[in-house]
Protein backbone atom coordinates (compact mmCIF):
# COMPACT_ATOMS: atom_id res chain seq x y z
CA UNK A 1 0.00 0.00 0.00
CA UNK A 2 1.73 3.26 -1.04
CA UNK A 3 0.45 5.88 1.33
CA UNK A 4 0.22 9.35 -0.51
CA UNK A 5 1.36 12.47 0.80
CA UNK A 6 -1.13 12.24 3.91
CA UNK A 7 -2.64 15.60 4.94
CA UNK A 8 -4.65 18.17 3.40
CA UNK A 9 -3.89 21.00 3.47
CA UNK A 10 -0.18 20.72 3.59
CA UNK A 11 1.23 21.49 6.40
CA UNK A 12 4.37 23.80 6.55
CA UNK A 13 6.66 20.95 7.42
CA UNK A 14 5.95 17.08 6.71
CA UNK A 15 8.58 14.33 6.61
CA UNK A 16 7.28 11.17 5.99
CA UNK A 17 9.37 7.71 6.24
CA UNK A 18 8.27 4.17 4.64
CA UNK A 19 8.79 2.55 8.25
CA UNK A 20 5.43 1.79 8.87
CA UNK A 21 3.19 0.67 12.33
CA UNK A 22 0.35 -0.74 12.83
CA UNK A 23 -2.07 0.05 14.60
CA UNK A 24 -5.19 -1.55 16.19
CA UNK A 25 -8.51 0.04 17.46
CA UNK A 26 -8.55 -2.56 20.29
CA UNK A 27 -4.62 -1.44 21.73
CA UNK A 28 -4.91 2.44 20.72
CA UNK A 29 -5.46 5.21 22.57
CA UNK A 30 -4.93 9.30 22.95
CA UNK A 31 -4.04 10.62 26.23
CA UNK A 32 -3.13 13.95 27.77
CA UNK A 33 1.13 14.21 28.00
CA UNK A 34 2.46 14.78 32.04
CA UNK A 35 3.47 17.85 30.97
CA UNK A 36 0.34 19.20 29.44
CA UNK A 37 -1.65 22.27 30.59
CA UNK A 38 -4.97 20.24 29.62
CA UNK A 39 -5.65 17.28 31.67
CA UNK A 40 -8.69 14.98 31.51
CA UNK A 41 -11.90 17.03 31.92
CA UNK A 42 -10.66 19.42 29.61
CA UNK A 43 -14.14 20.07 27.24
CA UNK A 44 -12.57 20.34 23.52
CA UNK A 45 -9.80 17.64 24.14
CA UNK A 46 -12.25 15.17 25.47
CA UNK A 47 -14.28 15.33 23.08
CA UNK A 48 -11.93 16.02 19.76
CA UNK A 49 -10.71 12.29 21.37
CA UNK A 50 -13.88 10.26 20.84
CA UNK A 51 -14.38 11.85 18.04
CA UNK A 52 -11.38 11.32 16.16
CA UNK A 53 -11.21 8.06 17.34
CA UNK A 54 -14.15 7.07 16.18
CA UNK A 55 -13.48 8.62 12.40
CA UNK A 56 -10.13 6.63 12.68
CA UNK A 57 -11.69 3.34 13.58
CA UNK A 58 -15.14 4.10 12.42
CA UNK A 59 -16.21 0.49 12.32
CA UNK A 60 -14.71 -0.42 16.32
CA UNK A 61 -16.65 0.56 19.19
CA UNK A 62 -14.95 0.15 22.38
CA UNK A 63 -14.90 -2.84 24.45
CA UNK A 64 -16.80 -5.08 21.29
CA UNK A 65 -14.13 -7.34 20.46
CA UNK A 66 -15.56 -8.20 17.33
CA UNK A 67 -13.14 -5.83 15.75
CA UNK A 68 -11.03 -7.22 13.43
CA UNK A 69 -9.75 -10.53 13.87
CA UNK A 70 -5.84 -10.04 13.53
CA UNK A 71 -4.58 -13.72 11.95
CA UNK A 72 -0.60 -13.11 12.73
CA UNK A 73 0.11 -11.03 15.60
CA UNK A 74 -0.67 -9.46 19.12
CA UNK A 75 -1.66 -5.91 18.52
CA UNK A 76 0.98 -3.25 19.54
CA UNK A 77 -0.32 -0.71 22.25
CA UNK A 78 -0.11 2.89 20.22
CA UNK A 79 -0.54 5.75 22.44
CA UNK A 80 -1.41 9.56 21.39
CA UNK A 81 -0.04 11.61 23.80
CA UNK A 82 -1.06 15.08 23.50
CA UNK A 83 0.80 18.59 25.83
CA UNK A 84 -0.63 21.32 25.45
CA UNK A 85 1.22 24.91 26.96
CA UNK A 86 -1.85 26.72 28.07
CA UNK A 87 -5.18 25.34 28.92
CA UNK A 88 -8.21 27.82 27.92
CA UNK A 89 -10.82 24.67 27.33
CA UNK A 90 -13.86 26.43 28.12
CA UNK A 91 -13.19 29.40 26.15
CA UNK A 92 -13.57 30.35 22.44
CA UNK A 93 -11.04 30.47 19.57
CA UNK A 94 -10.24 34.12 18.40
CA UNK A 95 -8.02 35.81 16.04
CA UNK A 96 -4.94 35.83 17.98
CA UNK A 97 -5.16 31.98 18.93
CA UNK A 98 -1.88 30.43 18.50
CA UNK A 99 -2.99 27.39 15.80
CA UNK A 100 0.26 25.75 15.96
CA UNK A 101 1.53 22.21 16.38
CA UNK A 102 4.22 19.80 16.19
CA UNK A 103 3.74 15.80 15.77
CA UNK A 104 6.11 13.45 15.51
CA UNK A 105 4.82 9.76 15.11
CA UNK A 106 7.38 6.92 15.56
CA UNK A 107 7.31 2.97 17.10
CA UNK A 108 3.87 2.75 19.27
CA UNK A 109 3.25 6.04 19.82
CA UNK A 110 2.58 9.82 18.60
CA UNK A 111 3.66 13.23 20.37
CA UNK A 112 1.29 16.40 19.76
CA UNK A 113 2.83 19.27 21.06
CA UNK A 114 1.01 23.02 20.99
CA UNK A 115 0.83 26.06 22.54
CA UNK A 116 -3.08 26.12 22.98
CA UNK A 117 -6.12 23.60 22.96
CA UNK A 118 -6.89 24.85 19.09
CA UNK A 119 -3.22 23.85 18.16
CA UNK A 120 -3.94 20.12 19.33
CA UNK A 121 -7.53 19.70 17.46
CA UNK A 122 -5.03 21.25 14.31
CA UNK A 123 -2.90 18.14 14.76
CA UNK A 124 -5.33 15.73 16.22
CA UNK A 125 -6.63 16.48 12.50
CA UNK A 126 -3.60 15.85 10.84
CA UNK A 127 -2.79 12.81 12.46
CA UNK A 128 -6.45 11.23 11.70
CA UNK A 129 -5.20 11.83 8.02
CA UNK A 130 -2.39 9.93 8.48
CA UNK A 131 -3.99 6.66 9.36
CA UNK A 132 -4.39 4.24 6.56
CA UNK A 133 -5.54 0.88 5.99
CA UNK A 134 -4.37 -2.17 3.62
CA UNK A 135 -7.09 -4.05 1.40
CA UNK A 136 -7.78 -6.47 4.30
CA UNK A 137 -8.68 -3.75 6.78
CA UNK A 138 -5.79 -3.41 9.00
CA UNK A 139 -4.56 -0.04 9.87
CA UNK A 140 -1.24 1.59 9.59
CA UNK A 141 0.82 4.56 10.18
CA UNK A 142 4.44 5.80 8.51
CA UNK A 143 7.08 7.19 11.05
CA UNK A 144 6.10 11.24 10.45
CA UNK A 145 7.60 14.34 11.61
CA UNK A 146 5.35 17.23 11.22
CA UNK A 147 5.83 20.65 12.02
CA UNK A 148 3.12 23.35 11.15
CA UNK A 149 1.17 26.16 11.51
CA UNK A 150 -1.46 28.58 9.34
CA UNK A 151 -0.18 31.04 6.63
CA UNK A 152 -3.32 33.15 6.96
CA UNK A 153 -5.01 33.61 10.65
CA UNK A 154 -9.04 34.00 9.39
CA UNK A 155 -9.82 31.14 7.09
CA UNK A 156 -13.36 31.41 6.19
CA UNK A 157 -16.61 30.00 5.10
CA UNK A 158 -19.62 31.83 4.48
CA UNK A 159 -23.24 30.10 4.35
CA UNK A 160 -26.22 32.52 3.56
CA UNK A 161 -29.20 30.64 5.47
CA UNK A 162 -31.70 33.66 3.73
CA UNK A 163 -32.10 32.66 0.09
CA UNK A 164 -32.71 28.89 1.23
CA UNK A 165 -33.03 28.02 5.00
CA UNK A 166 -30.46 25.39 5.82
CA UNK A 167 -31.68 22.74 8.45
CA UNK A 168 -29.29 22.60 11.60
CA UNK A 169 -27.71 19.27 10.82
CA UNK A 170 -26.23 21.06 7.55
CA UNK A 171 -24.91 23.62 9.26
CA UNK A 172 -23.40 21.48 12.18
CA UNK A 173 -22.44 18.86 8.89
CA UNK A 174 -20.78 21.85 7.42
CA UNK A 175 -18.72 22.42 10.47
CA UNK A 176 -17.74 18.62 10.71
CA UNK A 177 -16.52 19.73 7.14
CA UNK A 178 -14.99 22.88 7.76
CA UNK A 179 -12.57 21.29 10.51
CA UNK A 180 -11.15 18.27 8.09
CA UNK A 181 -10.03 20.82 6.07
CA UNK A 182 -9.00 23.51 9.58
CA UNK A 183 -11.31 26.84 8.02
CA UNK A 184 -11.61 28.38 11.42
CA UNK A 185 -14.51 30.78 10.65
CA UNK A 186 -17.91 29.85 9.96
CA UNK A 187 -19.45 33.33 8.28
CA UNK A 188 -23.20 33.27 8.92
CA UNK A 189 -24.99 35.31 6.62
CA UNK A 190 -27.78 34.74 8.27
CA UNK A 191 -30.48 37.06 7.00
CA UNK A 192 -31.50 38.96 3.73
CA UNK A 193 -33.71 39.95 1.24
CA UNK A 194 -36.01 36.82 0.75
CA UNK A 195 -36.33 35.24 4.41
CA UNK A 196 -35.59 36.34 8.49
CA UNK A 197 -34.74 33.27 9.81
CA UNK A 198 -32.79 34.91 12.91
CA UNK A 199 -35.54 34.45 15.86
CA UNK A 200 -34.42 37.36 17.60
CA UNK A 201 -35.84 37.55 21.28
CA UNK A 202 -35.72 41.72 21.34
CA UNK A 203 -37.77 41.38 18.00
CA UNK A 204 -39.67 38.18 17.26
CA UNK A 205 -41.85 39.66 14.78
CA UNK A 206 -39.02 39.83 12.37
CA UNK A 207 -39.38 35.66 11.90
CA UNK A 208 -42.82 35.51 12.52
CA UNK A 209 -43.21 37.59 9.70
CA UNK A 210 -39.62 37.84 8.11
CA UNK A 211 -39.29 33.85 7.93
CA UNK A 212 -39.83 31.33 5.31
CA UNK A 213 -41.96 29.49 7.75
CA UNK A 214 -42.33 31.04 11.46
CA UNK A 215 -42.02 27.43 12.70
CA UNK A 216 -40.25 25.29 10.77
CA UNK A 217 -37.44 27.93 9.09
CA UNK A 218 -36.16 29.69 11.95
CA UNK A 219 -33.23 29.01 13.86
CA UNK A 220 -34.11 29.35 17.72
CA UNK A 221 -31.71 30.62 20.14
CA UNK A 222 -30.80 26.95 21.33
CA UNK A 223 -30.32 26.21 17.72
CA UNK A 224 -27.65 28.99 17.00
CA UNK A 225 -25.96 28.19 20.59
CA UNK A 226 -25.82 24.70 19.38
CA UNK A 227 -24.09 26.23 15.92
CA UNK A 228 -21.86 28.30 18.43
CA UNK A 229 -21.00 25.56 20.92
CA UNK A 230 -20.18 22.61 17.63
CA UNK A 231 -17.89 25.37 16.19
CA UNK A 232 -15.93 25.64 19.62
CA UNK A 233 -15.69 22.39 19.94
CA UNK A 234 -13.63 22.56 16.41
CA UNK A 235 -12.16 25.23 16.81
CA UNK A 236 -14.02 27.36 14.84
CA UNK A 237 -15.37 30.93 15.10
CA UNK A 238 -19.30 31.92 14.38
CA UNK A 239 -19.33 35.26 13.20
CA UNK A 240 -22.87 36.49 12.25
CA UNK A 241 -23.57 39.12 9.25
CA UNK A 242 -26.51 41.13 10.02
CA UNK A 243 -26.20 43.29 6.39
CA UNK A 244 -27.87 46.21 6.40
CA UNK A 245 -29.13 49.29 4.82
CA UNK A 246 -29.83 46.66 1.53
CA UNK A 247 -30.68 43.23 1.37
CA UNK A 248 -33.22 43.77 4.13
CA UNK A 249 -37.00 43.05 2.44
CA UNK A 250 -37.40 40.80 5.10
CA UNK A 251 -36.73 43.27 8.27
CA UNK A 252 -39.60 44.87 6.85
CA UNK A 253 -41.85 42.32 7.35
CA UNK A 254 -41.33 42.03 11.08
CA UNK A 255 -40.55 45.83 11.68
CA UNK A 256 -42.90 48.09 10.60
CA UNK A 257 -41.45 51.96 9.01
CA UNK A 258 -37.62 50.24 9.10
CA UNK A 259 -37.67 50.13 5.73
CA UNK A 260 -37.73 53.41 3.16
CA UNK A 261 -41.10 53.36 1.36
CA UNK A 262 -39.95 53.92 -2.55
CA UNK A 263 -42.63 56.76 -4.19
CA UNK A 264 -44.14 56.90 -7.64
CA UNK A 265 -44.09 60.35 -8.69
CA UNK A 266 -45.44 61.88 -5.14
CA UNK A 267 -47.53 59.31 -3.76
CA UNK A 268 -46.33 55.92 -1.99
CA UNK A 269 -45.87 53.11 -4.77
CA UNK A 270 -46.44 50.32 -2.08
CA UNK A 271 -42.87 48.76 -2.15
CA UNK A 272 -39.74 49.40 -0.48
CA UNK A 273 -36.10 50.18 -0.58
CA UNK A 274 -33.45 49.94 2.00
CA UNK A 275 -33.48 50.90 5.31
CA UNK A 276 -34.89 54.18 6.04
CA UNK A 277 -31.51 56.25 7.10
CA UNK A 278 -33.10 59.60 8.12
CA UNK A 279 -35.70 58.62 11.07
CA UNK A 280 -34.08 57.64 14.95
CA UNK A 281 -36.66 55.04 15.26
CA UNK A 282 -33.86 53.11 12.38
CA UNK A 283 -31.13 53.89 14.49
CA UNK A 284 -33.14 52.84 18.38
CA UNK A 285 -33.78 49.77 16.24
CA UNK A 286 -30.40 48.57 14.96
CA UNK A 287 -28.97 49.62 18.31
CA UNK A 288 -31.29 46.98 20.29
CA UNK A 289 -30.38 44.32 17.54
CA UNK A 290 -26.72 44.61 17.98
CA UNK A 291 -26.73 44.45 21.67
CA UNK A 292 -28.62 41.18 21.17
CA UNK A 293 -26.15 39.98 18.50
CA UNK A 294 -23.06 41.05 21.08
CA UNK A 295 -25.27 38.78 23.88
CA UNK A 296 -25.98 36.25 21.39
CA UNK A 297 -22.36 35.64 19.43
CA UNK A 298 -19.69 35.48 21.62
CA UNK A 299 -17.07 36.22 18.49
CA UNK A 300 -15.86 39.98 19.03
CA UNK A 301 -16.17 40.67 15.56
CA UNK A 302 -19.31 41.02 13.68
CA UNK A 303 -20.10 41.75 9.98
CA UNK A 304 -22.81 44.74 9.21
CA UNK A 305 -22.88 44.30 5.68
CA UNK A 306 -23.33 46.95 3.75
CA UNK A 307 -23.30 46.03 0.14
CA UNK A 308 -25.41 46.55 -3.06
CA UNK A 309 -27.52 49.72 -1.92
CA UNK A 310 -29.67 50.57 -4.48
CA UNK A 311 -30.37 54.20 -4.14
CA UNK A 312 -33.23 54.30 -6.57
CA UNK A 313 -36.06 54.23 -3.98
CA UNK A 314 -34.43 56.69 -1.51
CA UNK A 315 -34.04 58.96 -4.63
CA UNK A 316 -37.70 58.78 -4.68
CA UNK A 317 -38.44 59.65 -0.94
CA UNK A 318 -39.90 63.12 -0.66
CA UNK A 319 -38.69 62.96 3.26
CA UNK A 320 -35.50 61.13 1.60
CA UNK A 321 -34.83 64.33 -0.56
CA UNK A 322 -35.62 66.46 1.97
CA UNK A 323 -33.26 65.18 4.65
CA UNK A 324 -30.11 65.23 2.30
CA UNK A 325 -30.88 69.15 1.91
CA UNK A 326 -30.36 69.23 5.76
CA UNK A 327 -27.64 67.36 5.63
CA UNK A 328 -25.57 69.13 3.26
CA UNK A 329 -25.55 65.86 1.03
CA UNK A 330 -26.99 67.35 -2.06
CA UNK A 331 -27.70 64.65 -4.57
CA UNK A 332 -24.99 62.07 -3.72
CA UNK A 333 -25.86 59.34 -1.95
CA UNK A 334 -23.12 57.34 -0.82
CA UNK A 335 -22.95 60.11 1.35
CA UNK A 336 -26.30 59.31 2.91
CA UNK A 337 -24.90 55.75 2.92
CA UNK A 338 -21.87 56.39 4.79
CA UNK A 339 -23.80 58.37 7.06
CA UNK A 340 -26.04 55.51 7.76
CA UNK A 341 -22.84 53.18 7.78
CA UNK A 342 -20.88 55.27 9.97
CA UNK A 343 -23.48 55.27 12.54
CA UNK A 344 -23.47 51.77 12.56
CA UNK A 345 -20.08 50.80 12.75
CA UNK A 346 -19.65 53.67 15.82
CA UNK A 347 -22.38 51.73 17.38
CA UNK A 348 -20.90 48.40 17.11
CA UNK A 349 -17.36 49.97 18.58
CA UNK A 350 -19.33 51.24 21.49
CA UNK A 351 -20.46 47.97 22.23
CA UNK A 352 -16.77 46.84 21.73
CA UNK A 353 -17.63 44.76 18.51
CA UNK A 354 -15.26 45.14 15.73
CA UNK A 355 -16.80 45.07 12.53
CA UNK A 356 -16.36 43.82 9.14
CA UNK A 357 -17.82 45.27 6.47
CA UNK A 358 -18.16 44.54 2.55
CA UNK A 359 -15.60 46.58 -0.09
CA UNK A 360 -19.03 48.83 -0.81
CA UNK A 361 -18.68 50.83 2.33
CA UNK A 362 -15.01 51.59 1.74
CA UNK A 363 -15.79 52.38 -2.24
CA UNK A 364 -18.00 54.59 -1.15
CA UNK A 365 -15.15 56.58 0.61
CA UNK A 366 -16.57 56.47 4.09
CA UNK A 367 -15.37 57.41 7.30
CA UNK A 368 -14.43 53.86 8.46
CA UNK A 369 -12.55 52.88 12.21
CA UNK A 370 -9.31 51.94 11.26
CA UNK A 371 -10.46 48.53 12.77
CA UNK A 372 -12.96 47.41 10.61
CA UNK A 373 -11.86 44.63 8.36
CA UNK A 374 -12.70 45.07 4.66
CA UNK A 375 -14.03 42.30 2.82
CA UNK A 376 -13.55 42.25 -1.21
CA UNK A 377 -16.34 40.48 -2.82
CA UNK A 378 -16.56 41.96 -6.62
CA UNK A 379 -13.99 39.50 -8.43
CA UNK A 380 -13.23 42.07 -11.68
CA UNK A 381 -10.22 44.06 -9.95
CA UNK A 382 -9.69 42.63 -6.68
CA UNK A 383 -5.75 42.87 -6.83
CA UNK A 384 -6.15 46.66 -6.88
CA UNK A 385 -8.48 46.63 -3.95
CA UNK A 386 -6.40 44.71 -2.26
CA UNK A 387 -3.75 47.81 -3.15
CA UNK A 388 -6.05 50.52 -2.02
CA UNK A 389 -7.13 49.25 1.07
CA UNK A 390 -4.06 47.90 2.63
CA UNK A 391 -2.57 51.47 1.21
CA UNK A 392 -5.07 52.98 3.54
CA UNK A 393 -4.36 50.92 6.48
CA UNK A 394 -6.99 48.59 6.42
CA UNK A 395 -7.20 45.06 7.54
CA UNK A 396 -8.57 42.82 4.40
CA UNK A 397 -10.26 39.63 4.09
CA UNK A 398 -9.86 38.46 -0.15
CA UNK A 399 -13.33 36.61 -0.57
CA UNK A 400 -13.72 37.58 -4.62
CA UNK A 401 -12.04 34.84 -6.21
CA UNK A 402 -13.52 32.28 -3.97
CA UNK A 403 -17.21 32.82 -4.73
CA UNK A 404 -17.69 28.91 -5.51
CA UNK A 405 -21.41 29.18 -5.46
CA UNK A 406 -20.54 29.75 -8.97
CA UNK A 407 -20.04 26.49 -10.80
CA UNK A 408 -18.96 25.20 -14.04
CA UNK A 409 -17.98 22.11 -15.85
CA UNK A 410 -14.71 20.54 -15.26
CA UNK A 411 -11.95 21.14 -12.55
CA UNK A 412 -12.63 24.82 -11.49
CA UNK A 413 -10.91 23.87 -8.09
CA UNK A 414 -7.45 24.78 -10.01
CA UNK A 415 -8.97 28.07 -10.61
CA UNK A 416 -9.29 28.74 -6.57
CA UNK A 417 -6.00 26.99 -6.09
CA UNK A 418 -4.27 29.34 -8.32
CA UNK A 419 -5.19 32.52 -6.24
CA UNK A 420 -2.42 34.46 -4.53
CA UNK A 421 -4.13 37.00 -1.47
CA UNK A 422 -0.57 38.72 -1.29
CA UNK A 423 -0.10 38.88 -4.54
CA UNK A 424 -0.48 42.35 -5.54
CA UNK A 425 1.60 46.04 -5.67
CA UNK A 426 2.08 47.23 -2.08
CA UNK A 427 4.84 47.20 0.55
CA UNK A 428 5.52 44.14 2.70
CA UNK A 429 3.50 46.17 5.43
CA UNK A 430 0.47 46.21 3.35
CA UNK A 431 0.82 42.58 2.33
CA UNK A 432 0.67 41.93 6.37
CA UNK A 433 -3.00 43.58 6.29
CA UNK A 434 -3.99 40.78 4.37
CA UNK A 435 -5.39 38.72 7.49
CA UNK A 436 -6.80 35.88 5.28
CA UNK A 437 -9.96 34.84 3.19
CA UNK A 438 -13.25 33.42 2.83
CA UNK A 439 -14.77 30.71 0.53
CA UNK A 440 -18.37 31.97 -0.17
CA UNK A 441 -21.74 29.45 -0.97
CA UNK A 442 -24.53 31.92 -1.46
CA UNK A 443 -28.16 30.12 -1.65
CA UNK A 444 -29.69 31.35 -4.41
CA UNK A 445 -29.58 28.15 -6.11
CA UNK A 446 -28.24 26.34 -2.96
CA UNK A 447 -30.06 23.91 -0.13
CA UNK A 448 -29.55 21.28 1.57
CA UNK A 449 -29.72 18.77 -1.33
CA UNK A 450 -26.75 19.77 -3.29
CA UNK A 451 -24.31 22.13 -0.48
CA UNK A 452 -22.00 19.37 0.12
CA UNK A 453 -21.22 17.90 -3.55
CA UNK A 454 -21.14 22.04 -4.28
CA UNK A 455 -18.88 22.97 -1.14
CA UNK A 456 -16.48 19.67 -0.95
CA UNK A 457 -14.45 18.88 -2.59
CA UNK A 458 -13.88 22.47 -4.50
CA UNK A 459 -13.54 24.68 -1.00
CA UNK A 460 -10.31 22.31 -0.08
CA UNK A 461 -8.50 24.54 -2.81
CA UNK A 462 -9.05 27.27 -1.42
CA UNK A 463 -8.64 26.07 2.71
CA UNK A 464 -4.77 24.80 1.35
CA UNK A 465 -4.34 28.34 0.03
CA UNK A 466 -4.90 29.83 3.55
CA UNK A 467 -3.39 27.28 5.72
CA UNK A 468 -0.07 25.92 3.72
CA UNK A 469 3.45 27.68 2.58
CA UNK A 470 2.82 29.20 -0.86
CA UNK A 471 6.19 28.18 -2.42
CA UNK A 472 5.46 24.82 -1.87
CA UNK A 473 1.83 24.52 -3.12
CA UNK A 474 2.20 26.37 -6.16
CA UNK A 475 1.81 23.39 -8.69
CA UNK A 476 -2.16 22.63 -9.16
CA UNK A 477 -0.81 19.14 -10.47
CA UNK A 478 1.23 17.82 -7.99
CA UNK A 479 -1.81 18.47 -5.49
CA UNK A 480 -4.25 16.91 -7.77
CA UNK A 481 -3.78 13.32 -5.96
CA UNK A 482 -3.46 14.35 -2.74
CA UNK A 483 -6.79 16.20 -2.90
CA UNK A 484 -8.44 13.12 -5.11
CA UNK A 485 -6.93 11.39 -1.79
CA UNK A 486 -8.81 13.58 0.66
CA UNK A 487 -11.90 13.71 -1.53
CA UNK A 488 -11.88 9.84 -0.80
CA UNK A 489 -11.00 10.62 2.75
CA UNK A 490 -14.02 13.27 2.80
CA UNK A 491 -16.77 10.59 1.54
CA UNK A 492 -15.51 7.92 4.06
CA UNK A 493 -16.20 10.16 6.95
CA UNK A 494 -19.54 10.56 5.58
CA UNK A 495 -18.91 13.84 3.61
CA UNK A 496 -20.69 13.92 0.19
CA UNK A 497 -17.86 15.48 -1.61
CA UNK A 498 -18.30 15.35 -5.33
CA UNK A 499 -15.85 13.60 -7.94
CA UNK A 500 -12.32 16.05 -8.80
CA UNK A 501 -12.33 13.60 -12.32
CA UNK A 502 -12.52 10.30 -13.55
CA UNK A 503 -11.89 7.86 -11.14
CA UNK A 504 -12.79 5.58 -7.78
CA UNK A 505 -12.87 5.57 -3.73
CA UNK A 506 -11.80 2.78 -1.87
CA UNK A 507 -15.27 3.79 0.42
CA UNK A 508 -17.46 5.40 -2.25
CA UNK A 509 -20.40 7.45 -0.89
CA UNK A 510 -23.48 5.30 0.03
C1 LIG B 1 -21.53 40.69 -0.82
C2 LIG B 1 -22.28 39.96 -1.89
O1 LIG B 1 -21.78 39.04 -2.49
N1 LIG B 1 -23.56 40.38 -2.12
C3 LIG B 1 -24.40 39.61 -3.08
N2 LIG B 1 -23.59 39.44 -4.30
C4 LIG B 1 -23.88 38.30 -5.17
C5 LIG B 1 -24.01 37.04 -4.37
C6 LIG B 1 -24.24 35.82 -5.27
O2 LIG B 1 -23.07 35.52 -6.01
C7 LIG B 1 -25.16 37.21 -3.37
O3 LIG B 1 -26.36 37.49 -4.01
C8 LIG B 1 -24.80 38.31 -2.38
O4 LIG B 1 -25.92 38.57 -1.54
Amino acid sequence: VQQVDGVWPLPQQLDQSADRNSLSPQRFSFTYGRDSAAQTGCSVLDAAFKRYFSIIFPDFTKGSENGLQYMWSEPQPFVVSVSVKTRGCDGYPDEDSDESYNLSVSEGQAVLRSVTVWGALRGLESFSQLVYQDDYGSYFINKTEIVDFPRFAFRGLLLDTSRHYLPLHAILKTLDAMAYSKFNVFHWHIVDDPSFPYQSRTFPDLSNKGAFHPFTHVYTQSDVMRVIEHARMRGIRVIPEFDSPGHTQSWGKGQPNLLTPCYKGDVPSGSFGPVDPTVDTTYKFMESLLKEVKFVFPDSYVHLGGDEVSFACWQSNPNVRTFMEKMGFGKDFTKLESFYMESIMNMTAALNRTSIVWQDVFDYHERIPQDTVLEIWKGETYQAELSRMTKAGHRVLLSAPWYINHISYGQDWRNSYAVQPQNFSGTEEQKKLVIGGEVAMWGEYVDATNLNPRLWPRACAAAERLWSDEEKTLNADLAFPRLEKFRCELLRRGIQAEPLFVGHCKHEYD
